[in-house]
């Protein structure tokens, strides 16, 4: 199978969460890219430029999200409770947020679909350990596991209605890292742009699963199912660890997900019952 780059020179893509902290990276690193951008987000996006447009919809909304979809060609998908919360609402968000954007993409003929994910869905496993995209999920809290079926939804709109779908398991997305566990799992603002546009060119795609992590000399997850997509990430945490307060070394035990993978983390954020 011949892999290609494509050229997306006149295509219209569409960032969901585009006011956020990752949206408005992929914002920046996208507009040139593409004919048009279409910006989705509960709080406004700010200073538009001429190619782009903001619509009102949101994920709770189906209808919305499927007018602010025609003809588009690719979705990034990035709006969510981004971190633990009590579970009701990141299902609310995550789950049926998520079934009703990718059904609003089929509907409205979208060929492209990237998926936030979280490197949280493999939060279990122990620092160390080599983790591919083959090995099971191992979700180290209950927004882990809404983005576990998230993956699994992306899945589904691929192998049963065609959608080209590739799910991105981010890192900790900072400007520079800021703490120990930073150092394996740190993605920066170039390879997190860098990922999501090789995922939004490789071709052909049926439904894929990559980490979007920079070259951490100290990571622990293989990176080989992005570069075989096309992203070679250039950042190591490494270089900034003299940057990092008290300047420590890569954690050595305990999970993947560090104190939040901790049980009181999780039953701190739930609504009583
Ligand atoms: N920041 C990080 O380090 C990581 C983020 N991710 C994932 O990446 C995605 C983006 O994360 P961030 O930019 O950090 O989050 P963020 O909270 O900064 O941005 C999310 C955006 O989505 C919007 N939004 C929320 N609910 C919405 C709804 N119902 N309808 C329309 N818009 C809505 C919010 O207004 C916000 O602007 C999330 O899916 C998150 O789970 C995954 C791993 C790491
Ligand atoms: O694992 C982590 O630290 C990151 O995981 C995520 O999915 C969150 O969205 C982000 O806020 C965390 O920083």
């Amino acid at each position: 199978m011949d892999a290609t780059i494509r050229n997306t020179g006149d295509e219209v893509w569409a960032i969901t969460g585009a006011s956020g902290r990752i949206g408005t990276v992929l914002r920046q690193a996208m507009l040139p890219e593409v004919a048009h951008l279409v910006l989705i987000d509960v709080v406004p996006p700010q200073q538009l430029d001429a190619r782009e447009r903001a619509p009102h919809a949101e994920l709770g909304d189906p209808a919305s999200l499927r007018a602010a979809l025609q003809g588009v060609d690719g979705v990034v998908h990035l709006a969510a409770v981004p971190d633990e919360a009590d579970f009701h609402d990141l299902v609310e968000a995550n789950v049926i947020g998520t079934y009703h954007l990718l059904e609003a993409a089929r509907q409205a003929g979208v060929r492209r679909v990237l998926l936030a994910s979280t490197g949280r869905v493999i939060g279990m496993y122990d620092v160390g350990e080599r983790v591919d995209v083959t090995k099971p999920t191992r979700p180290d809290g209950l927004y882990a596991v809404t983005k576990t079926t998230v993956e699994q939804l992306g899945r589904l709109y691929a192998e049963k209605f065609g959608l080209e779908v590739v799910a991105l398991r981010i890192g900790a997305f900072k400007a520079r890292p800021a703490e120990a566990r930073d150092l394996s799992i740190w993605v920066s603002h170039a390879d997190a742009a860098r990922a999501f546009l090789a995922a939004m060119r490789h071709e052909p795609i049926t439904f894929e699963t990559m980490f979007a992590y920079s070259d951490n000399r100290d990571g622990s997850v293989d990176l080989e199912a992005g570069r075989r997509l096309g992203f070679e990430p250039l950042d190591d945490a490494a270089v900034h660890r003299e940057e990092i307060p008290g300047r420590p070394g890569p954690v050595t035990s305990g999970p993947m997900g560090g104190d939040l993978a901790s049980p009181e983390f999780t039953l701190s954020k739930q609504r009583p019952f």
